[in-house]
């Protein structure tokens, strides 16, 4: 028995079997007539032979039509299972056979679909066969389309060994478009161009006189759009006190996406230092974590600046220094009882969690801010789980320092009993240059009621980016080994520095490094994980004070590094993702300023590189030609070099193994 069948609506053939009777005998006179004039026809314009072949072709087509539309007849009359069967013995018979889908729904093991392809080829013969024939008659009268309309299943069938149970025609399924929640598709809008939308520092509202003087004696006169925009933001959550946010309700949280050197720093800075400085008791009120001890020193640095005089004590755990130095600068315990000693900590997540399992004392149940920079990396690591590890050091009971006069639990539903008394709200603050919209990857942050800060409107079919107003970008087309000859053109003939280049791996950046150094004419130096903390320390500010004019570096000097006077970054590889293409290329154009970037690309690269760069939101990514003769002079010293560095390479393999 089949599994499921389908009935078809046969049309009047059901109703009635006696007009569907008379009606087979109208097709088939009709048929004979048309055959007649065919053969009248061929008579008239060709030869007597031709003429006679003609005869037995339509004679032959005229039976064959008249012994199917019997046999149609005769399996009307047969029970189904019969019917079946008989198909079967037609088939073994090499018999055409006319198709319906209950018959090809049992129709399944292999020699089936052998046999199949047999009577596919000749129903594929016969269909063309068919064709002709209505090409050559001409006028088609209704009968005929009739026809047409009945084998036009058949024809189909042929097409494919599988069959379509209902008729349904294979379709290209369309993509399903992203639907973005509110939050996302419409943020809050921060201007692009940072030049021409500078805020006077007077202007802005709530800032203490003493965070202003601070400002101007560092040269900051005006706000960027991105600070003007979340640092009131910020404040406003403050406003009636760190308990409680905004018309009494527990405070939003804040995604920041803005450009590579858009002042975002200053953004969480400024309005963290105002929030915590009248704080009476010293507790960790801010965290601040970021994804490398370079970028937490950096930041690190700057909070200390601007807190500096406010009584606030902010204290840096990224490993920079040995873990019970860290311990002795977190808290003190005196008397068996612990006090913290630090207001505001800038930490990496590795360092932070440690800190969260192993010193004694060390309590997070005061947090106030929690701000995540590189947000979208940080999440990308989050299977370090340093995100739970911090909500249950937060929400936590019973221990730490002291003896806190409110009650902290996981925020749950909002009932009365929930909101008396009120508890410190834990408020996150996001920020990075390409945060991701991806709705999965936010949820792992647990956000609530988030508010978006933006400088692009991505659409729900496209993220797009954030790029610097002043970034010209280009790229090269070059050969893998032109690559070195074109960076010595950069540095040496065009007399571009200093300059920032990035490489795929440090294997490759020291390589690069190495042969710059061999050929000589530039200040050279890499960056990468091959030298420790304090020698990537030290050839940052060297690079900074001038003294290098060509760094190389990995991906490690690719997000975050604020580096004064970068004119030209050279991405020596060429980025695979975006994201890495973003950060790389935002070392230069930063604070508004002017900057050129340029990446070498292979023949095979271009396509797909060009592709990423325009759907990522560029606003104008361009060609730029160097011409082999430009090159020419400098190939000579060039070869000389290679043989030289595969030497020093050779030297440098067997030290590693001795
Ligand atoms: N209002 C301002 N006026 C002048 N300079 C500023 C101002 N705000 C920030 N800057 C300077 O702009 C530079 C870039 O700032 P910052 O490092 O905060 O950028 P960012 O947006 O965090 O960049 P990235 O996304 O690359 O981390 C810094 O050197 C900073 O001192």
């Amino acid at each position: 028995m089949a599994l499921f069948m389908i009935n078809r609506y046969l049309g009047e053939e059901e109703e009635s079997k006696s007009n569907g009777e008379s009606r087979s005998k109208d097709l088939l006179n009709k048929l004979q007539e048309r055959a007649k004039a065919r053969q009248q026809l061929s008579h008239a314009t060709k030869e007597e032979s031709d003429v006679q072949d003609s005869k037995t072709s339509e004679r032959s087509r005229v039976g064959k039509t008249k012994r199917n539309l019997e046999r149609q007849e005769k399996e009307k009359k047969q029970p189904k299972k019969k019917r079946k069967e008989s198909v079967r013995e037609q088939d073994d018979g090499n018999v055409d056979v006319d198709d319906t889908p209950v018959e090809q729904a049992d129709l399944g093991t292999s020699e089936q679909s052998g046999r199949k392809k047999k009577k596919k080829d000749k129903k594929g013969s016969a269909t063309q066969e068919e064709k002709q024939h209505t090409e050559s008659s001409g006028a088609v009268d209704e009968p005929e389309s009739q026809t047409t309309a009945d084998a036009q299943p058949e024809r189909s069938n042929t097409s494919s060994s599988f069959f379509v149970l209902g008729g349904f025609e294979n379709k290209t399924i369309p993509k399903v478009q992203r639907v973005l929640p509110k939050w996302l598709a419409e943020p809050d809008m921060i201007q692009r161009d940072v030049k021409s939308n500078l805020i006077p520092l007077g202007d802005m509202p709530g800032i203490c006189p003493l965070l202003r003087k601070k400002l101007e004696t560092n040269g900051i006169q005006n706000f960027f759009p991105v600070q003007a925009e979340v640092i009131p933001a910020v404040l406003e959550s403050v406003n009636s006190g760190l308990l409680i946010g905004q018309g009494g309700y527990r405070p939003r949280d804040i995604c920041v996406s803005a450009p590579t050197g858009s002042g975002k720093t200053l953004a969480f800075v400024i309005p963290v230092v105002q929030a915590l400085m009248m704080r009476v008791v010293c507790e960790v009120r801010a965290l601040v974590v970021l994804p490398t001890k370079e970028l937490a020193q950096q930041v690190y640095k700057v909070f200390y600046h601007y807190a500096e005089g406010t009584g606030l004590k902010v204290v840096l755990a990224a490993g920079k220094k040995p873990f019970a130095v860290e311990q002795a600068t977190l808290l003190e315990v005196r008397g068996g009882v612990s006090r913290s000693l630090a207001d505001i900590v800038v930490a990496t997540p590795g360092r932070l969690v440690d800190h969260i399992n192993k010193t004694q004392g060390f309590s997070l149940q005061h947090l106030r801010f929690l701000i995540i920079d590189e947000a979208d990396r940080m999440i990308d690591s989050m299977q370090q789980a340093w995100l739970s590890q911090v909500t249950k050091a937060v929400y936590k009971s019973g221990c730490g320092s002291g003896v806190s006069l409110f009650r902290r639990v996981e925020p749950g539903p909002i009932t009365v009993a929930s909101l008396s008394p009120p508890q410190m709200p834990l408020q996150k603050l996001l920020f990075s240059a390409t945060l991701t919209q991806n709705p999965e990857k936010l949820q792992q942050l647990g956000l609530h009621q988030p508010r978006l800060f933006s400088s692009t409107h991505s659409s729900a079919s496209e993220e797009k980016f954030n790029f610097p107003q002043g970034l010209t970008e280009y790229y090269v087309c070059c050969t893998l080994s032109k690559k070195p000859l074109l960076i010595l053109h950069f540095l040496l003939r065009l007399k571009f520095y200093p300059v920032l280049c990035f490489t795929n791996s440090r294997e490759a950046a020291h390589r690069l490094f190495l042969l710059v150094k061999l050929y000589g004419g530039v200040e050279v130096a890499e960056f990468s994980s091959r030298l420790n903390p304090s020698e990537r320390q030290k050839t940052l500010k060297n690079f900074e004070k001038g003294k290098i004019q060509l760094l190389i570096s990995t991906d490690a000097a690719a997000r975050g590094i604020d580096i004064k006077g970068v004119k030209c970054v050279i991405n020596y590889d060429a980025p695979q993702y975006i994201r890495t293409y973003i950060h790389r290329v935002g070392r230069t154009a930063r604070a508004g300023k002017a900057g050129v970037a340029f990446t070498f690309v292979l023949g095979v690269q271009v396509e797909r590189f060009v592709k990423m760069v325009q759907d990522g939101g560029s606003p104008g990514l361009q060609k730029q030609t160097i011409k082999p003769e430009s090159l020419r002079g400098m190939e000579s010293r060039y070869e000389d070099v290679l043989v030289e560095l595969g030497r020093v390479i050779k030297e440098e393999t067997a030290h590693k193994h001795f």
